[in-house]
């Protein structure tokens, strides 16, 4: 039996980063389209990128050494960038371009703004130091180091940086397979006619788009009837197919909250009822051995919910490290009058105030108010047992960051 006190929020994280089983089955794709995928091994460096020296600018290559003489250095070559380069002749410059190799026997590059060209070669209008305006082999990456460890989401910097190491196909975790089960009879997909007592289901698109910025692929999506045999038996057959089933609803008191019946009776239920304000309902078992993730049906719990336990439960499901230094402290530009025992999530913008930047909240903090959320563009947190007065230090995290 699990317990019905509230379970605090960190220790409700613990808990499910503790039972995330991360994704075994990789793939490989092309480079191009590896964006927002996990690596699946670790990436070393085969060959220093840059693989030899090479100009920082467009100019000369010359020796230091040879311009303390008389006169102008003529110029004995040109080296464009792609081109293997010769030696330089004692006291001679070379024509170089950014990304071209240096010469053998160069030492430094003049910038082309900082000489005079003449018939009879270069003179230098500034002073040189040795080895100046060059970009030294290895100075990106060095052969046999390690370039991105297994684990690594891959931004666009790291696409770039795979690219940059010669690797075309991207060994990464298969995408995980999300099941979404929204759960109630009042609800009607939009497209439909609203008839008495049904309401349009928003929780399934919320849900959608936060899997697919989550990186998962959405194996099922359906509506489940408020019966507990139907719970049962959908329950049951997407956990056959998905490594992670997420609904929204049933999670609460009432007799017709079957999710939570259900995963009591035909699986595991190891979590019930967090102390987050939205979010109390907050459910996590496993049926079949799969683990179902049972969100809240209020659809500003949903968002709220999925954001703060859901993710770090699906990134260590996705093979990925646990993120830390998530938030920043701002001023509150909004105060509360009573304590919660429940850790307070307030949908929240982040803006410039008369002192620098400040977090406002939305007025209505329902849970049924969802424009609340697209007000908002982060959560601000009111801690347990605390009260926030105007300009009170509090954490805020944005939307973005939540779903890293
Ligand atoms: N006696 C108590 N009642 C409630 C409690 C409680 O502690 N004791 N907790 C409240 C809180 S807090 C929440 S949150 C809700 C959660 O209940 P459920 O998770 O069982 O969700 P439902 O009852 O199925 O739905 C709640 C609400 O959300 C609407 N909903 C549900 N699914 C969707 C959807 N897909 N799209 C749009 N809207 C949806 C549903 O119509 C209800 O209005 O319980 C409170 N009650
Ligand atoms: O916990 Mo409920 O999600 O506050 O509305």
């Amino acid at each position: 039996m699990v317990s019905s006190d509230l379970t605090p929020v960190d220790d409700a994280i613990d808990h499910l980063v503790g039972q995330a089983r991360p994704i075994a089955r990789t793939e490989t794709v092309a480079l191009a389209d590896s964006l927002d995928r996990v690596l699946a091994r670790d990436y070393m460096v085969p060959a220093d990128v840059p693989p030899a020296d090479n100009s920082a600018v467009d100019g000369y290559a010359v020796r230091a050494g040879d311009l303390s003489g008389e006169g102008p250095l003529p110029v004995s070559g040109r080296v464009a960038a792609g081109e293997a380069p010769g030696d330089l002749k004692p006291g001679t410059a070379v024509r170089i371009f950014t990304g071209s190799e240096i010469p053998s026997g160069a030492d430094s590059v003049i910038m082309q703004e900082r000489i005079t060209l003449s018939d009879d070669g270069i003179t230098v209008n500034a002073p040189v130091s040795e080895g100046q305006n060059i970009r030294r082999q290895g100075q990106d990456l060095t052969r046999g180091e390690l370039a991105l460890a297994k684990g690594t989401k891959i931004r666009a910097q790291e696409m770039g940086l795979l690219g940059s190491i010669g690797v075309a196909e991207v060994s990464v975790y298969e995408k995980l397979k999300v099941a979404i089960l929204t759960t109630g009879d009042e609800l009607v997909d939009p497209g439909q006619p609203l008839g008495p007592g049904q309401i349009y289901n928003s929780n399934r698109f919320t849900m959608l788009g936060l899997l697919a910025k989550a990186g998962c692929e959405v194996s099922l999506c359906e509506t489940l009837r408020d019966t507990r045999e139907a719970t049962r038996s959908t329950l049951e057959r997407a956990a056959a197919e998905a490594d992670l089933i997420i609904t929204s609803g049933g999670v609460s008191v009432g007799e017709e909250d079957h999710v939570r019946a259900v995963l009591e009776e035909s699986g595991q239920l190891s979590l019930w009822l967090m102390a987050s304000k939205p979010g109390k309902p907050m459910a996590f078992g496993s049926i079949g051995g799969t683990p179902v993730l049972g969100l809240p049906g209020n659809p500003a719990a949903v968002l709220v919910t999925f954001l703060v336990v859901g993710m770090p439960f699906i990134r260590a499901c996705q093979g990925r490290g646990v993120i830390t230094g998530l938030g920043e402290r701002l001023p509150a530009g909004f105060s509360t009058e009573s304590t919660s025992v429940r850790r307070q999530y307030i949908r929240a913008r982040k803006s410039m105030g008369d002192h620098g930047p400040v977090v406002t909240a939305y007025s209505n903090q329902s849970s049924g108010v969802l424009s609340s959320a697209c007000w908002a563009d982060g959560l601000a947190v009111v801690p347990e047992n605390e009260i926030i007065g105007l300009g009170d230090s509090v954490t805020y995290y944005s939307f973005a960051e939540l779903l890293e």
